[in-house]
């Protein structure tokens, strides 16, 4: 793929006490794209992208970002990747502006107080500018973090569970946020056990469990692939058991009896859906309502995962 801005390539990582928590994991990364990885705990999501970012070797296997080798070219490969740890880690002393201005300084870039103040106006940090890091709320603490690592200009941005443990407000104002970067044309990597963060963010998910990346795919094409479509037949007057001539269509009753549910494929040319409703009205059974369900990505995903288990 031409425009990949990280490639990892078969890579592997078994740390030292014998664990393997990557097996072989190949991924590209697109210029622009936000990717959520998303995976159980001890899937190896934060093994992977500390091995991108260079703070975890690998065993096997090759990163490249931007086309710098990780490895052999570290400092042009970092360069180029910001990255948001899971836990907060802020001196409490210091002011904002100095932390966000000493992250830059790490990279070895020139100071530059109009990218500094960029940034934090970005974050909406600019007010905030002079306060010592351990006056600010949670919700502060983590765009600081952002802002570090987006000090010195990276064209990547990794975040490591952005929203783990926050409130629900707090979890908004972060998706917003990211947003906000991927407009700038920040590529955005983000892990994250919240369905729903996926869902609501992503360009593309990836799911890892036991080390493997077990599928990568556009989140509309995923949810349009795998999406099975339910619907439900309200029924006017209730069902002890499924009349014997309907059992070819698989249906499920539910709601005490007083509906049948129809699960079928919607990218399937036919849905059998009139074939359904002849045969209802074959057996005389009125509705009184139809609506349609359709699948989630947590059950996608739970599904995937458990059928990998089996
Ligand atoms: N420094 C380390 N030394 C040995 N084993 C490690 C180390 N770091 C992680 N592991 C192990 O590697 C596996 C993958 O861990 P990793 O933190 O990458 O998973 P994760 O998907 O990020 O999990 P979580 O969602 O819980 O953060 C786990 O079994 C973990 O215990």
């Amino acid at each position: 793929m031409s425009d990949a801005i990280v490639r990892v390539s078969d890579l592997t990582k078994t740390y030292a006490g014998g664990l393997t928590a990557l097996r072989s994991v190949s991924l590209d990364i697109r210029q622009g794209e936000i990717l959520a990885l998303l995976g159980p705990n001890g899937a190896g999501k934060t093994t992977l992208i500390s091995a991108i970012c260079g703070l975890v070797t690998p065993s096997s296997g090759t990163v490249t970002i931007g086309g710098h080798d990780i490895l052999r070219d570290y400092r042009a490969a970092r360069s180029l990747v910001g990255l948001v740890p899971q836990e907060i880690n802020l001196e409490p002393f210091e002011k904002v502006i100095t932390t966000v201005r000493f992250s830059r300084g790490l990279f070895g870039k020139p100071q530059n107080d109009d990218h500094v103040e960029r940034v934090l106006r970005q974050l909406s940090l600019w007010d905030k500018r002079d306060t010592q890091t351990k006056e600010l709320s949670g919700g502060m603490k983590r765009r600081v973090l952002i802002a570090k690592a987006l000090s010195h200009e990276p064209r990547v941005l990794f975040l490591d569970e952005p929203t783990a443990g926050v409130d629900v407000e707090l979890r908004r104002d972060m998706w917003d946020t990211v947003r906000e970067l991927k407009a700038l044309g920040v590529t955005i990597i983000l892990t994250t056990h919240y369905i729903e963060e996926a869902e609501e963010l992503a360009d593309r998910i990836g799911i890892i469990a036991d080390g493997e990346i077990k599928l990568v795919e556009d989140k509309r094409a995923l949810m349009h692939r795998m999406g099975q479509k339910r619907l439900v037949i309200e029924l006017s007057e209730p069902l002890d058991t499924i009349p014997e001539p309907l059992a070819p269509h698989g249906l499920r009753l539910a709601e005490g009896g007083h509906a049948l549910v129809y699960t079928y494929d919607k990218t399937a040319g036919r849905t059998g859906i009139r074939r359904l409703m002849v045969d209802l009205e074959a057996q005389d059974i009125a509705l009184s309502d139809v609506r349609t369900e359709e699948s989630t990505l947590e059950e996608i995903f739970v599904d995937l995962v458990r059928k990998d288990a089996a």
